[in-house]
């Protein structure tokens, strides 16, 4: 997605708002122009009508500029605040759609198209880089366009009244636009695209030692890993401390500026003064008004780092984006799913999209619906990998996988999800409590079932004697529980959804005999009917399955058959 993508998403979402938002910061702008222009009207025209004696202070209406000025001093203020409460929720809502975009493009490529994105990476992106796009409205465009449009309007006004003075002010405004914020924005780019740069890198890396910490005390490294993000931190605030100097000269620039202009009018002012076409009280009100009309042109080297800034955002959020999905969603999935569901495996080959080396090679079995079968081979033969496939996280390269004699591939995302449960050897536990986490599997499930499922794997006595029962928080990835009591609350899970197939890798990994046969005998009696797969290391678990393949050179066969 580039800036003219985002802008066309903008327009359609928010484009009353963000009109309004703008105008409300022209008005705003014009108040406070026509506060000083009239304010300096008001002084001076009392001060000489002071001068000139009473019947000239008699003679000056005082009425009228004080009415003006009363007017634009309330204007400015109710339109200030109108105007921050318009762009601001306008950019907002700006940021919650961009979060939402972003969110449905990246899901579809988890997890195999975001392995070799760093987490911390991924989260900035997603928070950061959609922040800046969506504050490209408030911090980009409009302070161009309000730039560009009052500026015209003070210059017109101004020439209006002294034709030589407009065509002053309007070449102030126009060096303060052109040259000198461009030029922030050029000078600026390759530090800010340092910066973000810079900033993913520090801001995954501080991720991963948060994430890590524990291993970083234990192995003794934690002081080294702390310096290197302060190296990290004190590069960043450089780059930042030249940014933020670059941007404070250039508003120093256009002050001094906005000064020669107000003298040139000044000077202008006063010939004219001295050859009869103005009025003494017109000169502090134009030179006051050139004065303010430079107001609007102050934030414009900000707005200019804000567009690199809303670019490159753009272009990374771009880069995470537009990544096809390894396995993508079938454009018609099939109508229905067919019973029985067999899963068929044909001459199935394949090897992860970032390696050559083959993890199956024509491979071929056949379970049939209602089997209870075990999966055993030695470790890093591609046991979990065979998951990984049957739940479309991996495109395979050959062959055919079928359920109920239905390609794999055409069936809809949610049917899937009704056909297989998966209790993974690598799972992930959000931080909750465990009625949170057992109702992300089925959140229809009152406290009897949970407790009912709990008993199943052997988990119920743990739960009722702990300090909150159903309420007690299980930390992030479960770390306030043990690694069986984690694997059992993922099989919980598993459990709760109620699929035809279960699909459990090593399901009583780090469980005593005593409490696995157990599990084992409660998970049987309490899904007879359901289709399991089962991989395991342990010789203890093939008696409670119907048969045994084994798995090895990329081939899968009954255990039998094994040379
Ligand atoms: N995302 C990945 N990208 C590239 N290679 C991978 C990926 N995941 C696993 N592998 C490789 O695939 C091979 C098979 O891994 P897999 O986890 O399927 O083995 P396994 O038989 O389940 O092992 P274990 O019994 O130890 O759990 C390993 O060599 C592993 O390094």
């Amino acid at each position: 997605m580039n800036l003219l993508t985002f802008s066309g998403l903008f327009t359609r979402a928010l484009r009353w708002p963000a009109l309004l938002g703008l105008a409300l910061a022209c008005v705003a702008a014009l108040a406070n122009f026509g506060l000083l222009f009239l304010s300096g009207w008001l002084l001076a025209g009392a001060a000489c009508a002071g001068a000139a004696g009473l019947a000239a202070q008699q003679a000056f209406n005082m009425m009228l500029p004080a009415t003006g000025v009363r007017f634009f001093a309330t204007l400015r203020i109710v339109t200030r605040y109108l105007e921050r409460l318009v762009t601001h929720d306008a950019s907002l809502r700006l940021t919650g759609h961009l979060r939402v975009w972003t969110y449905t493009k990246l899901a579809p490529l988890a997890p195999a198209r975001l392995t070799d994105t760093r987490g911390g990476d991924l989260l900035s992106r997603f928070v950061s880089d959609t922040d800046r796009v969506g504050q490209f409205y408030t911090e980009t465009v409009i302070p161009f366009a309000r730039a560009i449009l009052c500026g015209l309007v003070f210059a017109l006004i101004s020439g209006i009244i002294l034709k030589n003075s407009g065509y002053a002010l309007a070449l102030g405004v126009l060096i303060c636009i052109l040259p000198v914020s461009l030029g922030v924005g050029l000078l600026s780019a390759p530090r800010l695209r340092a910066l973000t740069t810079q900033r993913g890198d520090f801001q995954a890396e501080l991720a991963d030692t948060l994430a890590g910490l524990g291993e970083y005390l234990t192995l003794g490294a934690a002081d080294a890993r702390i310096q290197a993000l302060d190296a990290q931190q004190k590069t960043l605030q450089r780059t930042e401390r030249y940014l933020a100097g670059l941007e404070s000269g250039a508003r120093s620039l256009i002050t001094f500026i906005g000064l020669l202009t107000t003298l040139s009018v000044v000077m202008l002012a006063v010939q004219a003064f001295h050859q009869g076409m103005l009025s003494a009280a017109e000169i502090p009100m134009l030179a006051l008004g050139c004065l303010a009309a430079f107001d609007v042109a102050q934030p414009l080297p900000a707005a200019c780092q804000a567009f690199t800034r809303a670019r490159i955002a753009a272009e990374r959020l771009d880069a995470a984006c537009s990544a096809t999905p390894c396995v993508p969603a079938p454009a018609t999935p099939a109508p229905a799913l067919h019973t029985p569901l067999d899963l068929t495996v044909r001459d199935l080959s394949f090897h992860y999209p970032n390696s050559q080396t083959p993890i199956l090679h024509h491979a071929s079995f056949t379970i049939r619906q209602g089997e209870r079968v075990a999966l055993v081979g030695a470790s890093g033969l591609g046991k979990s990998s065979l998951i990984s496939l049957l739940t479309r996280f991996y495109p395979y390269q050959e062959g055919e996988i079928t359920f109920g004699g239905q390609d794999l591939r055409l069936f809809s995302t949610e049917d899937l999800a009704k056909t297989i449960s998966v209790a993974a050897q690598n799972f992930h536990l959000f931080n909750g409590t465990i009625r949170d986490t057992l109702h992300l599997a089925d959140p229809t499930a009152d406290d009897a079932h949970l407790h009912g499922i709990l008993r199943t794997v052997q988990l119920d006595e743990f739960v009722q004697q702990a300090p909150h029962k159903l309420d007690t928080l299980i930390g992030d990835e479960g770390m306030a529980l043990s690694g069986g009591q984690a694997r059992r609350l993922v099989l919980a899970q598993a459990l709760l959804r109620n699929t035809p197939w279960l699909i459990l890798d090593e399901p009583t990994e780090g469980l005593d005999q005593k409490t696995e046969y157990a599990l084992m005998q409660g998970l049987l009696s309490a899904r007879p009917d359901a289709t399991i797969l089962c991989i395991t290391h342990r010789r203890t678990l093939i008696p409670f399955m119907d048969r045994t393949l084994t798995l090895a050179d990329g081939q899968i066969c009954p255990a039998e058959e094994v040379p």
